[in-house]
């Protein structure tokens, strides 16, 4: 069988090896196609060139693949749903998984008078198994939503945590700063540490629910939550939706091509034996706490440059930035309340401002690399590789529950601690529906694996979860042959 006929319709480019520049690599090798044809009935049939497509990623000219279709959205933009940023910021590139990772076969009828041709061959891996697991569990996840009469996004009480986080950001701001602070030694610090602290939770609530598009269905909530995020932290949201919901969510812990996972050579960590091993990797049990110490203030100093720049997240293309998807306020907001005001209202020095600033940094770092390493960094998890002929030999959503691993259910602190990502496989499920629900639909998701044969991962305590993830780090830093 070859590869045309085991993906339906899509030719998939072979592939030399998996490595960092994914894109590049593939593109080289890209014959091109003959010319397309004029319009009306016979436009459907024209093969696209994945270079034309990627080309197409404004609203001018929108064009997205999935499954080997090439869809003109022009007049759809408007009217997507999950509004006009985020369908801006997906097109111009193969999407099939971007799209189908949140939305269900039922949307995809929807699409189908934009269709404007067929995609020649296309630079992303692909997924060849489908199984019947993803519908299955979309059937039983909505209709339990039915039952109790809600609305899988509508979760008031999220707004709790959200006013919680953002007074504790303030109040240990103040704690930092103000005159009050200048009469403790401690004070300052210890602020600096809890406002670290709730920078990085902000991230698992504001910048993560946001992003997914998981609290209401309005987007212009979503915006307005990502430019309250970016003010604050002085993060850009964009870039982290490229990582993680482009990236992340579509390819799970895929060798060589996850942004989130550090699994790229020459990288960090060694974290899997398909990884050439590095001589320094003996030391990334010791190591990790410093490479994972620097997260965010390396964010700081590179995103402008991934985003208006290089316009690319590792492999992850990034599209043209639109004037609403960006708020310069932003960031003025950002540096006056972090930099500005300390040293023009409050007289600290810029040596103490700095320093301060780097012990929040720092805190949020671990605690953010740590949460979202932990459930995919260790050996429970599934580790799937991109095969010579850029496939990957499984059903996508059997691989997002069997690369995530699951701690602590039913416990209000892991739970509230992780913003939820101690329910991984059923994030990885259902990214787009409120974490609100996660603990109410875990039964559900777990019964249907285990109904499928699908291996759902899961580990009693945190710390037990920790353990496994240093265990990990500590056995692929042995040279190969001695672990
Ligand atoms: C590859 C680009 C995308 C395409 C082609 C696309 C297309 C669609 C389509 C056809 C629908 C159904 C419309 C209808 O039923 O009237 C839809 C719904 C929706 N989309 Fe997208 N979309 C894309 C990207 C995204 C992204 C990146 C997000 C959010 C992060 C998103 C969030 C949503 C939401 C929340 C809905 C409503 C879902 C529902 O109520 O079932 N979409 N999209």
């Amino acid at each position: 069988m070859n590869s045309q006929e085991t993906l339906g319709f899509i030719e998939v480019v072979p592939k030399k090896t998996v490595e960092t520049h994914l894109y590049e690599d593939v593109l080289a090798v890209h014959p091109r196609p003959g010319k397309g044809q004029a319009v009306g009935r016979e436009q459907n049939q024209r093969q696209i060139t994945i270079e034309e497509v990627e080309a197409a990623d404004t609203a001018k000219k929108p064009w997205v693949a999935i499954r080997g279709k090439v869809y003109d959205l022009t007049t759809f933009v408007g009217k997507h749903p999950g509004g006009k940023d985020f369908l801006l910021a997906t097109i111009g590139r193969d999407a099939t998984m971007v799209y189908e990772s949140m939305h269900s076969d039922k949307n995809t009828a929807v699409l189908n008078k934009y269709k404007i041709g067929t995609l020649f061959k296309t630079n992303m891996p692909q997924y060849v198994k489908k199984s019947e697991f993803k519908k299955e569990l979309e059937k039983r996840v909505y209709a339990y939503f039915t039952s109790i009469g809600k609305d899988p996004k509508d979760a008031p009480w999220m707004l709790l945590t959200y006013g919680i986080l953002v007074v504790t950001f303030a109040v240990t701001y103040y704690g930092m700063f103000s005159r009050v602070a200048q009469y403790s030694v401690i004070l300052p610090w210890a602020a600096a540490v809890v406002n670290g602290w709730s920078a990085a939770m902000m991230g698992f609530y504001i910048l993560h629910d946001f992003c997914h598009s998981s609290f209401t269905r309005r987007p212009w909530v979503w915006q307005a939550g990502r430019r309250v995020y970016e003010s604050i932290t002085g993060l850009i949201s964009l870039a982290w939706f490229y990582q993680h919901v482009v990236g992340h969510h579509t390819f799970t812990n895929v060798i060589g091509v996850d942004p989130d996972i550090m699994v790229f050579d020459p990288g960090p960590f060694g974290v899997h034996h398909e990884l050439p091993w590095r001589g320094y990797y003996i030391l990334q049990q010791y190591y990790w706490f410093i490479a994972y110490s620097q997260f965010i203030s390396s964010r700081k100093l590179l995103e402008w440059k991934q985003v208006f720049y290089d316009r690319r997240y590792i492999h992850v293309k990034i599209n043209p930035v639109q004037m609403s998807e960006y708020f310069w306020g932003a960031a003025t907001l950002y540096y006056t309340h972090h930099y500005v005001l300390p040293f023009t209202y409050f007289h600290h020095s810029i040596l103490r401002i700095l320093a301060l600033h780097t012990v929040s940094d720092v805190i949020c770092s671990i605690y953010l690399a740590l949460i979202t390493q932990l459930s995919h960094v260790n050996s429970k998890v599934e580790w799937p590789e991109v095969d010579s002929e850029y496939k990957i030999n499984e059903d996508w959503a059997v691989l997002q529950i069997e690369a995530s691993l699951d701690y602590g259910h039913g416990e209000f602190w892991p739970t509230w601690l992780s913003g939820s990502l101690n329910y991984q496989a059923v994030h990885h499920m259902f990214p787009h529906a409120s974490q609100y629900y996660y603990p109410e639909i875990a039964g559900i998701v777990k019964d249907t694996c285990k109904e499928y044969g699908v291996r759902y991962n899961m580990i009693g305590s945190t710390w037990e979860t920790v353990r496994v993830h240093m265990q990990h780090l500590r056995l692929f830093g042995e040279k190969p042959g001695l672990r």
